[in-house]
């Protein structure tokens, strides 16, 4: 069975269409939504999460209908969920903060809450910074608070709104490695810009542009799209769709290959860029 089900979603916020047409089928492993801004990515993160409704279609969440108040309440006991921008009280201190979050997921015995907290906060490594207040906390501190709260009770399905944007490398890192060794092993949804988090930890990659689901594959999949469709070069290459300076002060284009052209090996990144037209040459040189 899927963890989670879209069938036919469709979501517009005024004329603006969020959603379009969107089957999805998500089932235990670790899948990535990738997407430029606006792609509507937070829209679907939502709907997953049982925050907002779609206007068109069906969804299924671990089995349930999201529409039935009653199942609502169940999937929301089930399911943890890191927002886009976690609604911090700064003035609580982590654990207060992460022990508010258990009441309101309804786990009522205070002994048993008290230890599921400390669980949660030993597991993101926020132990010795239980009791400090969260407007004191360093921005990857925060993210790892807005993780513990998610674990609570060991859920079925994680959803992850851009929980790695705003981390230096190695915070990024340590993040990646807590999703992917989770005990419970459970369904793990997250969205991103960084095409490096797909790669590093994600089975399965959903790329979503304009509302509408445009790959769903593995990150090498997705890479071989862009098979022999990449090359590069010491000067700019009028011909290619998008071209950037690496950092071996190269040119890597992508795009229509010209025949004088020797391919290389394409990345994640290369097939992403190439999917979404984007035009980074701006930030070239
Ligand atoms: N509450 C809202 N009211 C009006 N328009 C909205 C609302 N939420 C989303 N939108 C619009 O729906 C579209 C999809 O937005 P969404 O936030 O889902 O995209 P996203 O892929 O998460 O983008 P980003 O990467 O910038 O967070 C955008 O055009 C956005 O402006």
């Amino acid at each position: 069975m899927s963890s989670l089900s879209l069938e036919n979603v469709g979501k517009k916020f005024g004329s603006t269409p969020a959603l379009a047409g969107v089957r999805l089928e998500v089932e235990p492993s670790v899948t990535g939504l990738l997407g430029p801004n606006g792609a509507g990515k937070t829209t679907l993160l939502r709907m997953a999460a049982t925050v907002l409704a779609p206007d068109s279609g069906r969804i299924r969440i671990l089995g349930r209908d999201p529409a039935h108040p009653h199942e609502r309440v169940e999937i929301r006991r089930r399911l943890g969920y890191v927002p886009q921008e976690p609604g911090f009280y700064r003035n609580f201190t982590a654990f207060d903060f992460v022990d508010y979050v258990a009441v309101l997921k309804d786990i009522a015995e205070r002994r048993r809450r008290h230890d599921e907290v400390r669980k949660v906060l030993d597991y993101v490594g926020l132990r010795d910074h239980a009791h400090q207040r969260i407007k004191a906390l360093s921005g990857g501190m925060r993210q790892r608070l807005a993780l513990a709260q998610a674990l609570l009770g060991d859920p079925e399905l994680l959803i992850l709104d851009e929980a790695t944007a705003g981390l230096d490398p190695e915070q990024r890192l340590r993040f990646r490695e807590m999703i992917s060794v989770l005990p419970q092993r459970p369904t793990v949804l997250i969205s991103t810009h960084q095409t490096d988090d797909v790669s590093a930890l994600c089975q399965r990659v959903v790329v979503l542009i304009a509302g509408t689901i445009r790959f769903d594959g593995t990150p090498a999949e997705l890479a071989a799209t862009a098979s022999d469709r990449v090359w590069v070069d010491a000067d700019r290459d009028e011909r290619a769709a998008v071209s950037w300076r690496t950092s071996a002060g190269q040119f890597r284009h992508i795009g229509e290959r010209p025949a004088d052209a020797q391919s290389v090996t394409p990345t994640v990144d290369d097939a992403y860029l190439l999917l979404s037209g984007a035009d980074i040459s701006a930030r070239s040189s």
